[in-house]
């Protein structure tokens, strides 16, 4: 499991060591690693020896870290220069950088443009502007300068701890911010690089241990590697049949959207359900069974199942009745229930913990807007794009179960406060009925995850999830998969373009490799 913290969990864990006199050490172990990771992407552009290195350096300990590097750089034979964004800057890192060799520049005495144009012709930028101690974003002549670079587009940008102007907690953007190719983050990684709109700007993350790790609290945000996602998969026994695998109701498409129903049922299909039992009009139910002829249309009363997946292409009287009426027979059984779409108009007062609300940015904002959740002020769409983390646990909150907002990066949030982002997709996923396939998988997931859920000794348990936090987690499976199938399809035409089906073709690949990987781990 990869963990996240806000930047005042990592300034607690160091607490104690800057207590006992360890700052400059935690600071030269920070700067190393900055220096290491430059030193690798320079390597795999050109030989170090007369290379460039530009820090923008600002005049907290995030500009120290990067003077500090520099300086390790000059003396490995770079050349290297300063831009000073402030009137001040970190006195031993300006010393060391100085004692290097290293060229000094000052923002407030030059023009923005004119250093931006410096920085972009060197072989990499260091972002040390702004790390865990900002307010806010970058401001004056030094968002200038970091507008015009952008612009200018630079060869390589290398972040120290986060991009100067993203909010490390939260993953907010203060604009401008000079986007990351790679982004070195020293103690734990921070919140803001794992959830958009910060992840977009961070590039890859490096993690450098600084020698606080044991003294980290709780992660506020998780993310589910390959291998804790192939210990949570469901996977039949040689007692296993069609019954005891899990059967899905799906409530989806409508005369309208026929082909939201053909995709969810599908996408559940494929994802190792035992069975399908699709309600919904006989126009949608013939597409479906044209698609997945494994599955059963049931116009009217549904046999047994495990779970629901109700809302994809839910539109008209007819079919939200259908939605209504399994949402009752849901509550009835105490069943888990994917409320998706249409249906997310349609929830009952109160849901039970084990349902799971996926809405997308919009949807979310319609949500919150009708759970009065954020006061007077309506939420936008936008509001939630720029905040995703906070407006998906506030959902969460509101509403008493877990909530999967979608988006490059997905989130889910259980209503504990728990937090996982997954983002292992490509930006060609945002395509018509992707969305569906999501539901698909993840109502095929919760219909064979019920009975290990509640195990105190399997794999949830292993992880560390408490009980209640367990649905998110089969959550963020199905977006680690749905993510994963997605750049897996993307990749089969060489990186390009994806249709909904193509990513539902690639499920079983996936969750055949995942499976592999647990089993090779096992041997
Ligand atoms: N505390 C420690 O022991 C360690 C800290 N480290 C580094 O220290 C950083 C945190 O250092 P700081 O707490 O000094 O914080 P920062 O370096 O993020 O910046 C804070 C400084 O910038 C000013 N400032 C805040 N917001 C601003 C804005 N919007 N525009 C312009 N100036 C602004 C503040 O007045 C303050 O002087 C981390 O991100 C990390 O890079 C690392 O060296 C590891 C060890
Ligand atoms: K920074």
């Amino acid at each position: 499991m990869i963990s996240a913290f806000t930047g005042q969990q990592i300034r607690n864990a160091e607490q104690p060591l800057l207590d006992s006199g360890e700052g400059a050490v935690l600071m030269q172990r920070a700067a190393y690693g900055l220096a290491q990771e430059v030193v690798r992407e320079v390597r795999k552009r050109r030989k170090l020896t007369g290379a460039s290195v530009t820090v923008l350096a600002g005049k907290g300990n995030n500009g120290g870290d990067g003077l500090f590097a520099a300086s390790m750089l000059a003396r490995r034979g770079m050349r290297t220069t300063a831009v000073l964004a402030a009137d001040a800057a970190h006195p031993e890192g300006l010393a060391a950088f100085e004692a290097a060799g290293g060229r000094v520049l000052h923002l407030e005495s030059g023009d923005p443009e004119e250093l931006a144009v410096v920085a972009a012709g060197s072989d990499v930028v260091i972002d040390a502007l702004l790390g865990t101690g900002a307010r806010g974003g970058l401001r004056g002549a030094a968002a200038e300068l970091v507008a015009c670079l952008q612009e200018l587009g630079p060869a390589c940008v290398v972040a120290c701890d986060v991009p100067s102007g993203v909010d490390a907690n939260s993953g907010e953007v203060h604009w401008p911010v000079l986007e990351a190719d790679v982004t070195v983050t020293f103690g734990g990684i921070k919140a803001g690089l794992l959830a958009d709109p910060g992840e977009g700007c961070a590039g890859r993350v490096v993690l450098v241990d600084i020698g606080i790790e044991h003294l980290l609290a709780a992660p506020e945000l998780r993310r589910l590697t390959a291998k804790d996602a192939a210990l949570l998969l469901p996977r039949p026994t040689r007692r296993s049949q069609k019954y005891s695998r899990g059967v899905l109701g799906v409530v989806a498409g409508s005369e309208r959207y026929v082909g939201a129903a053909e995709l969810c049922v599908h996408a559940a299909a494929v994802s190792g359900v035992g069975m399908v039992r699709y309600q919904g009009p006989e126009a949608a139910a013939r597409q479906v069974l044209a698609r997945t002829p494994e599955s059963l249309w049931e116009s009217d009363e549904p046999g047994r199942v495990q779970a629901w997946l109700i809302g994809p292409g839910v539109d008209g009287n007819e079919q939200q009745d259908r939605a209504r009426k399994a949402f009752r027979s849901a509550l009835d059984a105490g069943l888990p229930v994917v409320v998706d779409a249409g249906a997310l108009s349609l929830l009952p007062e109160r849901c039970p913990a084990n349902w799971i609300l996926t809405p997308h940015a919009g949807e979310l904002a319609t949500l919150l807007g009708s759970l009065h959740a954020a006061g007077e002020v309506a939420v936008t769409r936008e509001d939630v794009e720029s905040r995703p983390l906070h407006f998906v646990r506030l959902a969460a909150q509101q509403t008493g179960v877990t909530v999967l907002l979608k988006g490059a990066s997905t989130l889910v949030a259980s209503p504990s406060g728990v937090v996982f982002s997954q983002s292992e997709g490509t930006p060609w996923m945002a395509t018509a009925g992707s969305g569906d396939v999501l539901a698909g998988v993840l109502g095929s997931l919760m219909a064979q995850s019920a009975e290990a859920l509640t195990d105190d000794d399997g794999a949830y348990a292993a992880l560390g999830l408490a009980v209640e936090d367990r649905w998110a987690a089969v959550a963020a499976v199905a977006a680690t998969v749905h993510g994963r199938a997605g750049t897996a399809a993307s990749r089969v035409f060489d990186g390009g373009p994806l249709t909904a089906s193509a990513i539902m073709g690639a499920v079983p690949h996936v969750l055949g490799s995942l499976s592999a990987e647990c089993d090779s781990r096992k041997r």
